[in-house]
């Protein structure tokens, strides 16, 4: 298949996107394709339909549909670690059966979510008191990856649903390792309002668990060796109970995830308390049933208007086709800034990975370079070499169709020609990466430094708005375009053993720079670093 399709691009490589356009004008008609609130426009993608076909050939040639049973079957698709990947389990509804080797997957996940809802109607209503009896008003997420990114990401992009609350509580976060984000919040909130939400999946995370030992040193150094408080400063999220109990956190402040649920894939689950901290339980049981629409979607519609599906597979023949291995995120809505982060953990984590599923090398590119930055700003940084560097990149443009129609106030006129402005930017940005001067007015007038390639393929994904229902169709969208390509290079998109090793080796790097035992073993750049920062 893969000789059928470089073929098919020999016979289209020259054939500039502007002829395209101008060869068929229900070109958008064509090529795109919506799903509840979102539409998935890749007219600007440089294929046609016979491209498509020829990519179903090989879609069914790689067994996809097959994986798809097997991913809703929750058989152990993780193959490196002998689990499932069931974070669609996390977006049934209540009613849904789903029972996996005899457990009820569905009662399970309800009895959490409902967990969640006592925890954020005790911390709304301004009933959490922190051990010297004052309400918390302040909450700091502590985790990293998936226990931060997702929950982090999603929680800003929803400000304008957050939920009034009675206690006027203020989500945080803190994730790196060096304590930059902690040290700041340290300095300004009040212990006695303050509480902790250690999330952390394995619960060894050292850059979470150093974090968190720093917050309780805080507190109890502010608050004397109190008992209690530890209990009602920490509350703790993860898939390994009996940690969270030694760490201290007491059993009724402890929420719980499972094996099958990835940590990339886990803001879904109970590790996405500060998202339903932030826009309430109806706004985490509407982002869960945005995600489950596409679960539904990405399961049952056929390929030809199939959304992950249609993404994965214009992504494959990008990068292993065309060449192109490097994507950009860019959202036209500042409340979006994240997102392009949380992409990177989630495509380049799951599929950055050179091993197929039997343990041989691939043969193919796999996941490509994915960044991004919110459009605009981005307008006014690292566009110049999208529109004439020598690197071919595609971009996925997002952005809501409507912003500011809630909720009028005096400035909401401006506002809302604000978001005018960024959307024409956005519709003027991908047509001059797609045409080039076929864009312009006389371009052949202008000087050579001034002119336009084009050719740059992109897609664009509309949304009505940018609300959880939305953004939970969006996200889940894209995981499951993840899956599908991981289908197709066939390699598991589920573990990440590339990250555990250099983790390891900090373990006696971190000795040395205490001064425990001989440096050896080590290369000269290494030892005369360490050199330098031991005798600093
Ligand atoms: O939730 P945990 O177990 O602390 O893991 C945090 C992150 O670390 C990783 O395991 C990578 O080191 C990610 O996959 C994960 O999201």
């Amino acid at each position: 298949m893969w000789r059928v399709l470089a073929d098919h691009a020999e016979g289209i490589r020259d054939t500039h996107l502007a002829e395209l356009f101008d060869a068929d004008p229900a070109r958008f008609e064509r090529l795109h394709c919506e799903c509840g609130p979102l539409l998935f426009d890749y007219s600007k993608q440089r294929l046609t339909e016979q491209t498509l076909a020829r990519l179903f050939d090989l879609a069914r040639q790689q067994q996809l549909p097959q994986w798809i049973d097997r991913l809703f079957a929750g058989d152990p698709v993780n193959c490196t670690e002998g689990r499932s990947a069931m974070h669609w389990a996390l977006r049934l509804p209540e009613d849904a059966s789903c029972s996996i080797n005899g457990v009820d997957i569905t009662a399970q996940v309800h009895e959490q979510l409902r967990r969640m809802d006592r925890i954020v109607h005790k911390l709304h209503s301004g009933q959490w008191r922190g051990v010297t009896g004052e309400v918390v008003t302040d909450v700091v997420n502590i985790g990293v990856g998936g226990s931060d990114l997702g929950p982090q990401m999603v929680a800003e992009a929803l400000c304008d649903s957050a939920v009034e609350t009675s206690s006027r509580l203020t989500m945080h976060f803190a994730s790196t390792m060096d304590g930059s984000q902690l040290s700041q919040l340290l300095r300004t909130l009040n212990p006695h309002s303050t509480l902790f939400i250690i999330s952390s999946k394995s619960f060894t995370t050292i850059d979470t668990l150093s974090n968190a030992e720093t917050a309780r040193h805080w507190l109890e150094h502010t608050l004397g060796d109190k008992p209690g408080v530890l209990h009602c400063h920490f509350l703790g999220v993860s898939s390994a109970v009996q940690k969270m109990t030694d760490w201290g956190i007491s059993e009724e402040h402890q929420l719980q995830i499972w094996d099958w649920v990835g940590g990339r894939y886990s803001m879904w689950s109970a590790i996405g308390l500060p998202i339903a901290l932030t826009v309430g339980m109806h706004g985490f049981r509407q982002l869960l049933a945005g995600a489950h629409l596409m679960d539904e979607h990405f399961r049952t519609a056929p390929w030809e208007c199939n959304l992950p599906v249609l993404m994965a597979l214009v992504g494959v023949w990008n990068t292993n086709v065309l060449d192109i291995n490097a994507q950009a995120i860019l959202p036209y809505d500042g409340r979006l800034k994240l997102l392009p982060l949380y992409l990177e953990q989630l495509e380049m984590e799951s599929n950055g990975k050179s091993v197929t599923r039997d343990g041989k090398l691939v043969e193919h590119s796999t996941c490509p370079i994915i960044w991004g930055d919110v459009g605009p700003n981005a307008q006014h940084a690292f566009y110049q070499l999208l529109h004439q560097g020598t690197e071919p990149v595609t971009c996925d443009f997002i952005l809501p169709a409507r912003r500011y129609h809630q909720n009028r106030d005096e400035v909401t006129e401006e506002l809302i020609s604000q978001h005018e402005l960024a959307l024409a930017n956005c519709l003027a940005q991908s047509r001059l990466l797609a045409l080039g001067d076929a864009a312009l007015k006389n371009p052949e007038d202008m000087p050579i430094h001034q002119r336009y390639r084009g050719n740059q393929p992109s897609s664009t994904l509309l949304l009505d708005e940018l609300n959880p229902y939305s953004l939970g169709a969006l996200i889940a969208m894209y995981e499951h375009k993840v899956f599908v390509q991981s289908v197709i290079w066939e390699i598991n998109p589920f573990d990440q053993w590339g990250v555990e090793m250099g983790k390891k080796l900090a373990v006696d790097t971190l000795g040395w720079i205490r001064g425990e035992g001989q440096v050896e073993g080590v290369d000269s750049s290494t030892a005369g670093l360490l050199g330098r920062i031991v005798g600093a």
